[in-house]
């Protein structure tokens, strides 16, 4: 068996990325081991804060990695973890002292840390879901922009509120957590909740619109949706590690959680590859160890007899350096787009059994009707669809063609809510389609593949397939499953451990339409599922196709320029020229109209082949 074919179950595939998490998990704890054995008091405190960076890293990652948005805004998590917690936990005495004027309701609780844990993990979440329902709007660099935004709020504030912070003095009387087992043990806790929410339903989710918006709402996935659940779990475990930064340092300022403490995380989560909780892990424990080497040389050393000067500001000249060493030579990051090769990892994979997966529950056998009626769209002036009206029926193979520009994608655009319909509308069973928002149009049993392959590059092949069912509604076993088969239909099996973008061309375009299909659905648009293939893989796929019609009985609207393909597959053909219906009808008869016979050769031509008694084959049949 292949070393890919290996991986080719879901337990296999899980338990990969498990081993990984774990490789990480044992640089940590090892490097913990030789700092606290090695280095005595001084080892141990940086052990301490290395954890703690961990806990935060990784929460920042839950966010950055799988959205995609570097955030510089968890510095406001973790001062309010810091404050809220120190507030709560310090003695009353020292808290009439350092807070003279907080108020009654908020004074006097001193709380353990462990006790005071839920509430400030309250706040956190409560703060995440505000900021979050802002923040999870946008995208890219605008949303960047707005984390940074944050920060500056939130440290604007920790500044004028004095009577809780103390403003921009130090807050002191915080306890102290020494314990380095429970700080490590709160740091391993957050990697198995990212681990865990990264390859949950809403992390897959995620994941999938990090990678194309458009391709994962056409499945049915809502993105603003799944980037505030990122950003509140991302949040509240930013808070939890802001709380227990607060306690190893037992005084703080605003000044604590500001740019610096923003700027160092975020070179640790590039570092170590901000796409893998692992990397985010092996990150902090490289750039740690980095930042302890320099700044015993910032103090000026001496080396065999010679006296190094001191140089201030080296340490973070050195994480500049780091950063833009890994951005040119490791852009992934260290640990990034790390796969376990054969040997150990693979032999240990080798002896999980795969269980056999269960049958997908099935879906009802389809006779809905998709019926399109008056459909028009123009673009600044440009009429891409006018007055567009067919039915697409279960159970048969319908084709869409017509030269190049005619409007066939916009038509497919329209009744999958990626474009608003200027008139007309769409209905399957009653319903209109029109109007309803991209990611709802699933809940119609309406799939579709793109023009342009539309893949979740980052994701596996397994994985693209595996979130199209989970948000076609099914449970994760029975998502397992559905992936499982659509994979095997299409021969995909063997490589269902690699990433999307590492795979050939021909089972990438095979790859969309099996996830299309992980979808179940009624109705099923392909948007030039031949385009680049050769003619062994077009054949291929025309055998994939009738068999899944005959097997299932979906409908399916065929567009491609192929026409011999469209030729053997379909019973029913329509024809649009300049955004027009102009034919519609068997493969002979859309042959023999002379509308179709015009669009494709050309009025003159026509003309000058019209005793030809073959024009008609010849116009269908390139
Ligand atoms: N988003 C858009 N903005 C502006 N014009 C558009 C947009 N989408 C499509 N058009 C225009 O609408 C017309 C129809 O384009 P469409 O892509 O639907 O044609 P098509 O039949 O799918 O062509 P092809 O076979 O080349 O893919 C073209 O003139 C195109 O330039």
């Amino acid at each position: 068996m292949s070393e890919v074919a290996l991986y080719a179950h879901p337990a296999r595939l899980r338990a990969a990325n498990w081993l990984r998490t774990l490789a990480a998990l044992g640089v940590l704890i090892g490097t913990v081991a030789v700092l606290t054995l090695v280095f005595g008091r001084t080892g141990e405190r940086i052990a301490l804060l290395m954890c703690v960076n961990v806990a935060a890293v990784v929460a920042l990652a839950v966010f950055c990695g799988n959205t995609g948005i570097v955030s510089f805004g968890h510095g406001a998590f973790m001062a309010l973890g810091a404050y809220a917690s120190g507030i709560l936990t310090m003695p009353a005495g020292l808290q009439r002292s350092a807070l003279p004027e907080l108020p009654g309701w908020l004074s006097g609780y001193e709380l353990s840390v462990l006790g005071a844990l839920p509430l400030v993990l309250l706040v956190g979440l409560c703060f995440a879901l505000l900021t979050g329902s802002a923040i999870s709007r946008l995208q890219g660099a605008s949303a960047a922009i707005a984390t940074l935004g944050l920060l500056i709020i939130v440290h604007s504030i920790a500044i004028s509120a004095r009577e809780f912070t103390r403003g921009s003095q130090t807050f002191y009387g915080v306890p102290r957590i020494t314990d380095l087992t429970f700080v490590l043990l709160a740091a391993i806790g957050v990697v198995i909740v990212a681990r865990l929410y990264r390859e949950s339903r809403w992390g897959l989710f995620v994941r999938a619109a990090r990678d194309d918006e458009d391709a994962a709402s056409a499945l049915g996935i809502y993105p603003r949706r799944a980037r505030l659940v990122a950003w509140t779990l991302s949040g509240t475990l930013a808070t939890l590690a802001g709380a227990l930064y607060g306690h190893i340092l037992g005084a703080f300022s605003p000044a604590s959680f500001y740019l610096g403490l923003v700027f160092a995380q975020v070179v640790m989560m590039i570092v170590g590859g901000m796409s893998s909780v692992g990397g985010a892990v092996v990150g902090v424990v490289a750039v740690t160890i980095l930042q302890n080497t320099v700044r015993n040389l910032e103090g000026g050393i001496t080396v065999v007899g010679v006296t190094l000067p001191e140089v201030f500001g080296l340490t973070t000249v050195s994480l500049g350096i780091a950063i833009l060493l890994v951005i040119w030579l490791r852009p992934q990051g260290l640990v990034g787009g790390f796969e376990l090769g054969p040997g150990a990892g693979a032999r240990l994979l080798d002896r999980i059994k795969p269980t056999v997966p269960v049958t997908p529950t099935p879906r009802p056998v389809t006779t809905e009707i998709l019926k399109a009626r008056g459909l028009s769209r123009s673009f600044a002036g440009v009429k891409a669809v006018t007055d567009v009206s067919f039915d697409v029926p279960a159970g048969r193979i319908t084709g869409l063609i017509g030269p190049n520009g005619a409007g066939k994608s916009t038509f497919v655009n329209l009744i999958t809510g990626q474009y608003a319909a200027d008139t007309g509308t769409a209905e399957i069973d009653g319903v209109h389609l029109t109007g309803l928002l991209r990611h709802r149009i699933i809940e119609h049993r309406v799939a579709r593949s793109f023009q342009n392959l539309r893949l979740f590059s980052g994701l596996t092949a397994f994985e693209n397939v595996l979130v199209a069912a989970l948000a076609a509604g099914y449970g994760r076993k029975n998502a397992n499953a559905v992936a499982l088969r659509e994979l095997k239909a299409f021969d995909l099996g063997g490589i269902a451990a690699m990433r999307a973008d590492n795979l050939p061309y021909g089972a990438r375009k095979r790859l969309e339409i099996a996830r299309a299909l992980a979808q179940d659905p009624a109705i099923l648009l392909l948007d030039e599922p031949a385009a680049g293939m050769n003619p062994a893989e077009t054949d291929d796929l025309a055998d994939r196709l009738i068999r899944i019609r005959q097997d299932r009985n979906i409908g399916i609207l065929l567009i491609d320029h192929d026409l011999r393909f469209v030729n053997r597959l379909c019973s029913h053909i329509v024809v649009m020229n300049r955004g027009q219906k102009i034919a519609e009808g068997t493969p002979e008869e859309v042959r023999a109209n002379p509308e179709v016979i015009e669009a494709y050769i050309g009025r003159g031509r026509v003309a000058r082949a019209a005793d030809a008694s073959s024009t008609q084959d010849q116009v269908l049949a390139n």
